[in-house]
């Protein structure tokens, strides 16, 4: 079974734009949650752009489903989560001033770093996963920093099949075939949509959980969270 992690770092964009707290981030969670949401994923930003610090603290006691962290962990990120402990924690190699997560990690140059930080959230009881390209030396290398999970990072698909190339998705069945046989959990995420998930989710095995944001955020401004939410969640039956 593929679970839904749906990202609302983009409903506090929307709050923030106007400074109050309309729409309510913690009320969305829980309205996700009860319209089949299987997970909430929240990646605050070193500038605190959408989600705050203060999010994840109000978030933390009412999500039901699986809470999944993401962020560069920095010693404040690494604090937070610690604070936390959310079900899951996926580590993201992006710099401050990116516009969005646009890289995986390099598993070979940062084994040890990765190794040092994952083995700190796993011994407080926290599902790790890590943020890759698809690519095989570096789903190879992962085993040895002691994550629990990868997670594709799927803008290359994604745009790749916006423009008909079906076979964009080939890398990727690769990394998983060799990520079920390393033992690796599967996620994956970044630009994935309405449009792309069940192309997506038949061809790779093993797909464990998605976690999708800003498309969903926008196909809910016209078709609402309920509606939207169901059409994922039947695209990955
Ligand atoms: C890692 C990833 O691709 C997403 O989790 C990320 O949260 C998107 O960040 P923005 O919502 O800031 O674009
Ligand atoms: N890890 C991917 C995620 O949480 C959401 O990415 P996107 O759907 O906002 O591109």
């Amino acid at each position: 079974m593929t679970k839904l992690s749906v990202n609302i770092n983009k409903i506090a964009t929307l709050r923030n734009a106007r400074g109050g707290n309309m729409p309510n981030v913690v009320k969305a969670a829980q309205d996700i949650e009860g319209y089949g949401g299987q997970g909430i994923t929240v990646h605050p930003r070193p500038d605190e752009r959408h989600i705050t610090y203060q999010d994840v603290s109000d978030l933390q006691p009412i999500v039901k489903t699986e809470f999944n962290i993401e962020g560069n962990p920095v010693p404040k990120f690494i604090d937070l989560v610690l604070q936390n402990k959310p079900t899951q924690v996926t580590l993201v190699p992006d710099s401050v001033d990116a516009i969005t997560s646009n890289a995986g990690w390099d598993t070979v140059r940062h084994k040890d770093f990765l190794k040092e930080v994952i083995t700190e959230f796993k011994n407080n009881g926290i599902r790790t996963s890590i943020f890759v390209d698809s690519n095989l030396e570096i789903i190879k290398h992962t085993v040895a920093t002691g994550a629990d999970r990868i997670e594709l990072y799927t803008e290359d698909f994604a745009s790749a099949y916006e423009k008909g190339d079906e076979d964009a998705i080939k890398p990727y069945i690769a990394c998983a075939e060799l990520a079920n046989e390393l033992g690796l959990g599967i996620n994956a995420g970044h630009d994935l949509s309405l449009h792309n998930i069940e192309f997506f989710k038949k061809n790779i095995p093993g797909l464990l959980e998605v976690s999708i944001g800003h498309a969903l955020i926008a196909e809910s401004l016209y078709e609402g969270l309920e509606v939207v939410i169901n059409k994922y969640l039947k695209r990955l039956q």
